[in-house]
Parts: structure tokens; C-alpha cells; sequence
């Protein structure tokens, strides 16, 4: 496939913006999560002050302000930071019922098309894991870098008030602890978070082909060879796992020992001021300072690993979202009406009008049909023929604008490219050669086309495309298809897909392969039957490979055998 990619950091940026909220919508959060961090440091500090304070049994008068200092501050740290991940969660939350919107539209001009290529797998990952895993970048990327930022600072100015070789200390302590944790993390784990969603897309690909062909894999005795690819899968995603774990208690280790050391060092230079130019008290408060310290400072390396594993998500989500669409796939211009009912259709011209259409698939080196031209009236039925491999589906999806095409193809006078894709499908609908069906009731399978259609609508129809008898033997309308229809027989399936054709009142339907996969005779019956459910003000474009039975009045449009060297 001819892919553009954009430039990748780019890419990933937009990724990113769309999954941070607006400012206004962070800075609550933001805000409380620094003052709950500095009551951690200020609580240690003060409690540590109070008790040595109290050891000198001052007046009870000269300890009530630290007293109630702590009690404010214990308060304060636990109420502080519940509403903190209320407010930061909850803004969190909302931008990524955004983000998912926002990524199924981007997915929506590349379907089918521009990511058929992608493992369904890896396709489905992206759009779940990779877009959930994205909520981490404003809560444990952004916000605990900024929030450790501030308060540290805020610390180590406060530290150094008192006496700047504290505070210089335990500043080399952090960058020392901060770097060499950060540093070891990312050689440590840094390939398993970017191994990681491609071993869970890999596991999701596995188990998905265990349920959807288990016949097939039955059927060949290849069950166990199924089993255990999902069981190498399964070993994969437990050793990445294991090594970025690895990598998290090595970076806990790194700070409790860099915190300790600081600790130390802290005390060994503020003891020569000890009962000189600095109170007991004070000392104590200050010389637990770093453990505070640390313990706020220990998010920032959390924050690091969660960005590589946000960073490798977002890639993955940009390389499905922010790939160049192919040029063979149409995009709406935009400004389009969705609707068709804006469209200016001039009712003396013919309802399909198409002269020298050509079209491609995206990465394809010639065309899958060229240069096709015909006319279709009301209630006429043109009959598409030619040889496998003609570009027969590929007429079908150019003609419900999946697909680009070059030469003209008009609808009623009007150019389908100068109709959104929504309102062009308005008028066009397509029976595909493997309909759809999905794993609910006849009801909800024909509903979703026409959500206004009464029960006795959707009989009716059903009466229409002869499948009337059949669904009240089932119990009616609440009869389920199955997981892919897997309950119906092929021509079945094919009916119901005619009959959620008929009830959207398509005024053109494109049939593709009805009888794919149905004997002869049943495919003559069922042909029959399907031409003659189509009202006679409509059109249809039938694409087939089988004999047309007698009776059925149709023009006919034989697409020629390829030639591979066409393009
Ligand atoms: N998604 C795709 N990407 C690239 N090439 C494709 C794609 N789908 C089909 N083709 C190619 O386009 C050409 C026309 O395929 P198409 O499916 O339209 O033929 P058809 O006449 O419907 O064949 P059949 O009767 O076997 O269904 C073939 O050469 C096929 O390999």
C-alpha cells in the first residue's frame, strides 16, 4: 500500500492533543495535586518539628500553631488529593470519550480500504487498548511531571533558606536518583513498552481466529497448533510484562537508596550548625525533608515510563489515524451536505449515468476495471458479467463510493463526487457479496437500516423477499442470525441483506454475487425472487456470475478480462 506516512513526531503530537482536556479543564486538578504534595512534605517537616519542639516541653501556648499546622496538613493531604483525582479524572474521563469519538471518525474514511491491510488484532488493540492507555498522558505523564516539578522546587527553596548546602545536596540527589532511574528504565524496559501492544494485538489475533475458524482449525486438525500459538503469545505478553515490572522495582530501588543517602548527607551538613546558628527543632525538620522529597519526587520516573508506554500508544493510534488516505479512497470535500435531499438531481436524467469509469485499489499496480460506460433508468436492471478477477466488486464499491474512480459517474446529472458519501448512499445501496449480518435478531439486523420501520413493516418486507414463512416458523422477529449470520443458510443471508435494502428504499441497489455459494437451482429461484422484491420504480445493477433465468428483462454489461498492464 502507498503509504504517506506524515512526519512521525507530528503525528504522535496530534495524538497526544487530542487526548489532553483544555487548560481550564486541568488546572483544578493541577492546582489541588500540588497543594496535596506539598502537605506531604510540609507535614513531615512539621510533625518532625513538633515532636522535637515538644521534647524541650515549651509552653503548651508555643507548640498549638504546629499542632494544629499538622492537623490542617494531615486533613488537607487526604482531602486535597481525593479531590484532585475526582477533578483530574473526571477531565480525563470526558476527553476520552473525545478521543474515542474523535478516532472513530478518522477510522471511518479508511474503512474498507486504507487499513485492510491491518491485522483485525492490531486494529482492534489500537482503537481500545492503544485509546484508553492515551487518559495516561494528562493524568500520569503531564500532570505528576509538573506537580513534582513544582513541588520539589518549592522544597528545595524552602530547604535552602535555611542553608544552601542542604538544599544543594539533596538537589544533586534528585537529578542524580531522577536521571539514573529514568536512564535504567528506559534500557531496561524501554523495548517491552514499545513490545507491548503488539503482544497483546498478537494474543487478541490468536484467540479471535481460535473462535472465528475453529471449524476450519477442527476440521484440519490444527487445534493444537491454534493452542499453542496462543500459548506463545500469551508467554510473550507475560515476558514483557515481567521486564518492564522488572524495570518499576528497580527504579523504586534506585530512589529509596538515593532518598537514604540524601537523608544522610543532608544531616552530615546542616550537624556542624546543630545548637549553633540552627534550633534543634528546625534540624529535625529539615533533615527529613528528603524523604518527603523523594517520596513526592518518586512520580517523576512513574511518569517517564508511563510516557514511553503513552508515546508507543499514541504511534500505533496515529499510524491508523493519521496516515495520508490513499488517493483511491474517496474523502468528502468538505462543506457537503449529508443529506441527499440537498442535492440538486435533475429528474429527466437518467438515475445512473457512467462513462469511461476506471478505478484502482489503493496500492494496486493497474487498474481493476477500465473505462466501463452505461445508463441505467428506472426500473431498469443491468446485469454485470465477466470473468473472475474482472473488477466486478470493485464496480459495486466505486458505485456506493468506497472506492475512487477516474471518467464520470453521475447520479440523476450530478456528479457522485460532488455528493458526500452519506448522501450519495442515500440514493445507492449495496447488497454485498458476503453481507454482514450481525449476532442479534432479525429485527435489530433489519432495523438499523430504517430505525422507523414497524414490525409489520419489517414483515412485509421480509413477505417480499420470500422469507415471510421462515421467520414465523422461527418465532418471528425476534429469531437471532447467529455470530456472522451463522444460523442462516447463505441465500438466506443474502435475503435479509435484500430486504434491509428494501425497507431503506434505496432507489438504486447494487446486488453483488446473491447467489455465491447457492446451488443452481436454488440460485435461479433466488435471483427470481430477489429482482421481483425490487420495486418497479427502483434500479438495480446485478453482478453475477451465473446465468440470468429466462423472464427477467435486463440490459447487460460484460466487463472485459484484465489486463495486467494497464497501469
Ligand atoms: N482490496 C484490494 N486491494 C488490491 N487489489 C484488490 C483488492 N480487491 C480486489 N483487488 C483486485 O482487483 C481486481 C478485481 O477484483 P474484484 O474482486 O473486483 O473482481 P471480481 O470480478 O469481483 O472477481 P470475482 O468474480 O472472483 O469476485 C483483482 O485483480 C483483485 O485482485
Amino acid at each position: 500500500m502507498s503509504v504517506n506516512l506524515k512526519d512521525k513526531e507530528s503525528a504522535r503530537q496530534a495524538v497526544l492533543q487530542r487526548a489532553v482536556p483544555s487548560a481550564r479543564r486541568r488546572f483544578p486538578g493541577l492546582s489541588l495535586g500540588v497543594l496535596a504534595d506539598a502537605c506531604v512534605v510540609g507535614l513531615l517537616a512539621l510533625s518532625m518539628w513538633l515532636i522535637v519542639r515538644a521534647g524541650d516541653q515549651p509552653p503548651i501556648l508555643h507548640l498549638t500553631f504546629a499542632i494544629v499546622g499538622v492537623r490542617a496538613l494531615a486533613i488537607g493531604r487526604a482531602s486535597l488529593r481525593y479531590t484532585e483525582r475526582l477533578l483530574s479524572h473526571d477531565a480525563a474521563l470526558g476527553q476520552l470519550a473525545k478521543l474515542r469519538a474523535a478516532t472513530f471518525e478518522a477510522l471511518v474514511p479508511r474503512v474498507p480500504g486504507a487499513i485492510e491491510s491491518r491485522r483485525r488484532g492490531e486494529v482492534l488493540a489500537a482503537f481500545v487498548d492503544d485509546v484508553d492507555q492515551l487518559q495516561d498522558e494528562p493524568l500520569r505523564v503531564r500532570q505528576p511531571i509538573i506537580v513534582s516539578a513544582v513541588v520539589v522546587g518549592l522544597s528545595l527553596i524552602l530547604v535552602g533558606l535555611a542553608s544552601i548546602p542542604a538544599a544543594l545536596v539533596l538537589a544533586a540527589f534528585v537529578g542524580l536518583g531522577g536521571l539514573l532511574s529514568v536512564w535504567l528504565a528506559n534500557r531496561i524496559a524501554g523495548a517491552s513498552d514499545r513490545e507491548l501492544s503488539d503482544a497483546r494485538a498478537s494474543l487478541v489475533d490468536a484467540l479471535l481466529e481460535r473462535f472465528a475458524a475453529s471449524e476450519v482449525l477442527a476440521a484440519f486438525g490444527a487445534l493444537d497448533v491454534q493452542r499453542a500459538r496462543i500459548a506463545a503469545c500469551e508467554d510473550r505478553l507475560a515476558r514483557v510484562q515481567t521486564h518492564r515490572s522488572r524495570a518499576a522495582g528497580l527504579t523504586g530501588a534506585i530512589l529509596a537508596l538515593a532518598s537514604g543517602s540524601a537523608s544522610l548527607l543532608v544531616l552530615m551538613v546542616l550537624l556542624p550548625r546543630l545548637g549553633d546558628s540552627m534550633t534543634t527543632a528546625l534540624f529535625g525538620a529539615i533533615v527529613v525533608v528528603p524523604a518527603a522529597v523523594f517520596e513526592v519526587f518518586a512520580q517523576f520516573p512513574a511518569a517517564m515510563a508511563a510516557r514511553r508506554t503513552v508515546r508507543a500508544s499514541a504511534d500505533r493510534v496515529a499510524s491508523l489515524t493519521e496516515e495520508t488516505i490513499p488517493a483511491e479512497i474517496p474523502i468528502d470535500v468538505p462543506g457537503l451536505s449529508d443529506s441527499a435531499a440537498d442535492a440538486s438531481f435533475d429528474s429527466a436524467a437518467p438515475l445512473l449515468a457512467v462513462s469511461g469509469l476506471s478505478a484502482r485499489h489503493p496500492g494496486a499496480a493497474h487498474d481493476a476495471f477500465s473505462d466501463v460506460s452505461f445508463e441505467l433508468r428506472q426500473g431498469e436492471v443491468l446485469i454485470v458479467t465477466g470473468e473472475s478477477g474482472a473488477g466486478k466488486s470493485t464496480l459495486a464499491l466505486v458505485l456506493a463510493r468506497f472506492l475512487e474512480y477516474r471518467g464520470s459517474y453521475r447520479l440523476r446529472g450530478v456528479e457522485a463526487r460532488s455528493l458526500s458519501g452519506r448522501a450519495l448512499r442515500e440514493v445507492v445501496g449495496l447488497c454485498e457479496q458476503t453481507p454482514h449480518l450481525f449476532d442479534a435478531d432479525l429485527r435489530q439486523n433489519l432495523k438499523f437500516a430504517c430505525d422507523t420501520a414497524s414490525d409489520a413493516d419489517l414483515m412485509a418486507v421480509l413477505d417480499r423477499v420470500g422469507l415471510g414463512d421462515w421467520t414465523r416458523e422461527r418465532g418471528g422477529l425476534d429469531a437471532r442470525v447467529g455470530e456472522h449470520g451463522a444460523l442462516v443458510s447463505g441465500g438466506q443471508a443474502q435475503r435479509i441483506a435484500l430486504a434491509r435494502a428494501l425497507i431503506a428504499d434505496f432507489p438504486l441497489v447494487v446486488l453483488d454475487e446473491p447467489t455465491a455459494g447457492v446451488d443452481r437451482e436454488l440460485a435461479d429461484k433466488l435471483l427470481t425472487d430477489l429482482l421481483g422484491a425490487v420495486p418497479a420504480d427502483r434500479a438495480v445493477v446485478l453482478i453475477t456470475h451465473t446465468e440470468i433465468p429466462a423472464g427477467i428483462d435486463s440490459s447487460r454489461l460484460m466487463l472485459p478480462t484484465p489486463v495486467a498492464s494497464n497501469g
